[in-house]
């Protein structure tokens, strides 16, 4: 394993204070007030019913989506109100993304796919492609490097969607169903390498349904 990939990281940690959405004007709330705090090091599961709005708060706490009020901080500080500019700074800079359904760009390579958020957070393309390739092997999926998202299956799409999250050493993690196309086993080796990133300091907030991969977190917020 590389030295980067051993390399302690400082985590950041995500507050709502009072937050609220809704995707329209004036449309129906699906978070209201919600007051949270979660910490570097630390897996936090949001479970809840379908509908309930955990992929709503990923997308908030992850600066995808703007908050309709309240506040939303990042090792203390106001987020919520930054230009998108900015929010698509931080993002790539401190932040990996797993998303439902892995979202690979069907016209790349499955290297590409994971070496592009490493070059969109301004790591050199030598450093970013050894590290995809690295991590690519450490989930099974190296001899897919060449092939295109279409020509793999659901479970290995998944795994690259967490290289690609991962490449960047990000100090936070979100995830949407990471584990959601995956048998037991590969679920387990997704969910061991996130815990594995938390224990390295990093905050990680995972929305799951499998609630045996839940209660392995250090905390579970249940979104209602
Ligand atoms: N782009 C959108 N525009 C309008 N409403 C949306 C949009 N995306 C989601 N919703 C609605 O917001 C609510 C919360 O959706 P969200 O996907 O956050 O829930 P969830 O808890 O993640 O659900 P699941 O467990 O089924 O993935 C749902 O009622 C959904 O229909």
């Amino acid at each position: 394993m590389s030295v980067a990939a051993t390399r302690s990281l400082a985590g950041v940690a995500l507050g709502t204070h009072d937050l609220s959405f809704a995707y329209r004007r004036g449309g129906e709330r699906i978070l209201t007030s919600l007051n949270l705090e979660l910490q570097p090091g630390q897996v936090t599961t949001l479970t809840g019913a379908s509908g309930a709005g955990k992929s709503t708060l990923l997308y908030l706490l992850s600066l995808l989506l703007p908050a309709t009020a309240g506040s939303i901080t990042w090792d203390g500080r106001a987020v919520e109100n930054l230009p998108d500019g900015e929010r698509a700074r931080m993002r790539a800079a401190y932040s990996g993304f797993v998303f439902q359904d892995a979202m690979l760009d069907p016209s790349r390579t499955v290297l590409d796919n994971v070496c592009e958020s490493a070059l969109f957070a301004g790591i050199d393309a030598v450093v970013a492609r050894s590290r995809a390739l690295e991590l690519l092997e450490r989930f099974g999926i190296a001899h897919r490097a060449a092939h295109r998202p279409g020509e793999v299956s659901g479970g290995q799409a998944q795994r690259v969607a967490l290289c690609r999250a991962l490449v960047t050493e990000p100090e936070i993690v979100f995830g949407d169903e990471p584990t959601g196309n995956l048998d037991a086993d590969s679920a387990r080796i997704v969910w061991d390498a996130l815990a594995d990133h938390a224990a390295r300091g990093a905050t990680v907030v995972i929305a799951t349904h499998d609630q045996t991969l839940a209660a392995l977190a250090h905390r579970i917020v249940v979104v209602a």
